[in-house]
């Protein structure tokens, strides 16, 4: 049974350790937000295992709790009911062993590409000459070695994008989060990031949550996607994607199984963007 050493979980989740099934598992999840006086159900009987190593995206309305089942499997909320588990452990807090990628890159501008690359190896404290080494060996990786002295200003979107993927990736995370990672890019930078992210993953393997509202992105990233319904949010469909390794671009036009998981998931987000629009107009009525 493997054990991840680096989660910190307080002593009352010792006592409460599963044997894992997955690196990743919502167990009957619930959760609510209040806003004023109202508690709104975000997520209900939300069930969901991620294996070692699997790319999972999960798609589904805006709203329906995508960003909130992330944070949870990243230990930044916690659900009201139910568990998320980290390797058979309660996801209590924050652990070296999960990485995070938002749409925003959030680069830190006063500091130069390879400082911003650093940046989680030196909250971590590992010494400057084996943090340089490995941020030098990951922006060739990202093909961005020539860059390591630059001002960060002065990138493009998608250099910016692939810094940011360094600086995620150089850590060695068992567990990549990532929510709506290339949204701000332009298409063809999309495409390009797409690509660039799924080799590097094909070489590495961490265990990836990717939230998307882009179906074709989730199919040609994905081993699996799942779609959420909205309110309260929960798992409808979930659909394994057997296209083979590496993906390209052109499976979006060329390969009838793309075409075939494509119609599947549209048709049933359609259907749940209609259901969830159908309940607000209804809780509109009733108010
Ligand atoms: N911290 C919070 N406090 C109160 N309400 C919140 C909070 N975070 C999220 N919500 C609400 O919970 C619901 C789900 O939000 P969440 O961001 O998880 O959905 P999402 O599926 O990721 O949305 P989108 O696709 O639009 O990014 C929304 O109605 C949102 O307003």
């Amino acid at each position: 049974m493997r054990q991840t050493s680096t989660v910190r979980p307080g002593p009352e989740s010792a006592q409460r350790i599963e044997e894992p099934g997955a690196p990743i598992a919502f167990r009957n999840v619930s959760h609510n937000f209040i806003h004023g006086k109202r508690a709104v159900l975000v997520l209900e009987e939300f069930d969901l295992e991620i294996g070692a190593s699997e790319f999972v995206s999960i798609v589904g309305p805006s709203g329906c709790g995508k960003t909130t089942a992330l944070s949870m499997a990243g230990g930044l909320e916690r659900p009201r009911h139910g568990r998320v588990l980290l390797d058979g452990r309660p996801c209590d807090g924050t652990s070296d062993d999960v990485a995070f990628m938002f749409a925003r890159d959030a680069l830190l501008p006063w500091r130069r590409v390879r400082r911003n690359v650093e940046l989680g190896m030196e909250v971590r404290r590992v010494p400057a000459a084996e943090r340089r080494r490995r941020a030098d060996e990951w922006l060739r990786r990202v093909r961005l070695e020539e860059f390591a002295d630059s001002d960060v200003l002065h990138l493009s979107q998608g250099m910016r994008q692939r810094v940011a993927i360094a600086r995620t990736l150089v850590q060695s995370p068992r567990v990549v989060l990532m929510d709506e990672p290339f949204a701000a890019l332009d298409a063809q930078t999309r495409a390009n990031q797409q690509q660039e992210f799924a080799r590097l993953w094909e070489a590495e393997r961490p265990t990836v949550v990717f939230v998307t509202h882009d179906l074709e992105e989730a199919i040609l990233l994905s081993d699996r996607v799942v779609l959420m319904a909205a309110r309260p949010g929960r798992i409808v469909a979930d659909l394994r994607i057997d296209l083979p390794r590496p993906r390209t671009q052109e499976m979006r036009t060329q390969s009838p199984d793309f075409a075939g998981y494509l119609e599947t998931l549209s048709g049933r987000l359609r259907e749940e963007v209609a259901a969830a629009e159908e309940r607000r107009q209804a809780e509109g009525e009733r108010a």
